[in-house]
């Protein structure tokens, strides 16, 4: 695109929401490698934030629980992000809350949650979706969060109205899975799409759906990190209504009947799971969880990492 590096106008912040995979199928791969998917996606109330201010220079600091090791040079998706749309002056400023390497699209969402905040503030176009996907298969899907079938490599996206919000726990046993290598460690690679998704809005009938359902990627992925099986043991052992890796892993979610229920069980595996990292949240809020936040003059936490 031409609209480059637009003045400007004010700090904005952008909420970059935790992706999750209800359902992963796993239908074909491509002559180029990549695989066909086939994948109903909501987004969770717990996530990363970005504040994007004006600056002479553009420059990226990291702060938040999970800045350790994430880059903050041109490797990092939010900065391919600006470059992606010509931005060249920025301060951006990258709150990781989410873990990463974790299958939640953590660095997709972040970069989704950039291009939104410097539609705002730069005033420059949005990206493409070819041009969002080739920033990274998830992107497209992060662009406007919500309730999504995926398919293609992650490129078809069709709406999905009809999932309830779904109170859940996140959990990740601190293991971080490259998602190539998962997908590489996937022995069978034709297996049979989604049935349509014609359940109504019934949360019974949602997770009943949701049951039968799969996510081809987590065999391969316990089998590289054995501590996903003791994650979802964990998860059913405290009654969750259905228990399933997101993406590539390691995170796993568990479904509740209800948010007190989904507290009790975070609050629970909190004090036992030593060094697991694990959300209450409420999947599909059915809000606007991308809708920029009041509270942009906050004082940030303390900066850990600077590209300076
Ligand atoms: C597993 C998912 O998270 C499901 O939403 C995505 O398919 C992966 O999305 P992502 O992490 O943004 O993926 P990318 O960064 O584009 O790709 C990482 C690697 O995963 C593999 N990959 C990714 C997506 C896809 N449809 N087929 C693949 O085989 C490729 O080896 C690629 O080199
Ligand atoms: N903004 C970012 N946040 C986290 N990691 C990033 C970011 N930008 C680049 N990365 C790099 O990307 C790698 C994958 O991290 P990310 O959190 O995006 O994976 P993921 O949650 O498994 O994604 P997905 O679910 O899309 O497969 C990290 O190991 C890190 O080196």
């Amino acid at each position: 695109m031409t609209a480059a590096d637009a003045q400007v106008r004010g700090a904005v912040r952008e909420f970059a929401p935790a992706k999750i995979n209800l359902t992963l199928h796993v239908t074909g791969q491509r002559g180029d490698g990549y695989h066909m998917l086939d994948s109903l996606v909501v987004f969770a109330d717990v996530g990363d934030w970005i504040t994007v201010s004006p600056s002479e220079a553009l420059r990226l600091r990291i702060t938040g629980p999970f800045c350790a090791g994430v880059p903050v040079d041109h490797g990092n998706l939010v900065l391919r992000a600006a470059a992606a749309v010509n931005v060249a002056t920025a301060d951006i400023l990258l709150e990781k809350n989410l873990p990463s390497a974790a299958g939640i699209g953590g660095g997709s969402s972040d970069a989704a949650a950039l291009l939104r905040a410097v539609r705002r503030s730069h005033g420059v176009a949005a990206l493409s979706l070819a041009e969002a996907l080739s920033l990274g298969a998830d992107v497209p899907m992060c662009l406007e969060p919500g309730a999504v079938r995926v398919s293609g490599i992650g490129d078809r996206l069709q709406r999905v109205n009809d999932i309830p919000p779904l109170p859940a726990v996140l959990v990740n046993p601190g293991v971080a899975v490259p998602t190539g290598e998962v997908f590489r460690a996937l022995t069978a690679k034709g297996n049979p799409p989604m049935p349509p998704f014609t359940t109504g809005s019934s949360f019974g009938d949602t997770i009943g759906w949701l049951r039968r359902q799969r996510n081809d990627l987590q065999p391969p992925a316990i089998l590289q990190a054995p501590v996903i099986a003791e994650v979802l043991k964990a998860l059913d052992g405290e009654g969750a209504l259905l228990s399933r890796m997101s993406g590539s892993g390691a995170t796993c979610f568990g479904l509740f009947d209800s948010a007190e229920a989904a507290q009790k069980t975070a609050d629970r595996l909190k004090r036992t799971c030593v060094g697991w990292w694990v959300a209450r949240t409420t999947l599909n809020p059915g809000r606007g969880i991308a809708s920029p936040d009041p509270e942009i003059a906050r004082t940030a936490p303390q900066d850990r990492r600077d590209t300076t």
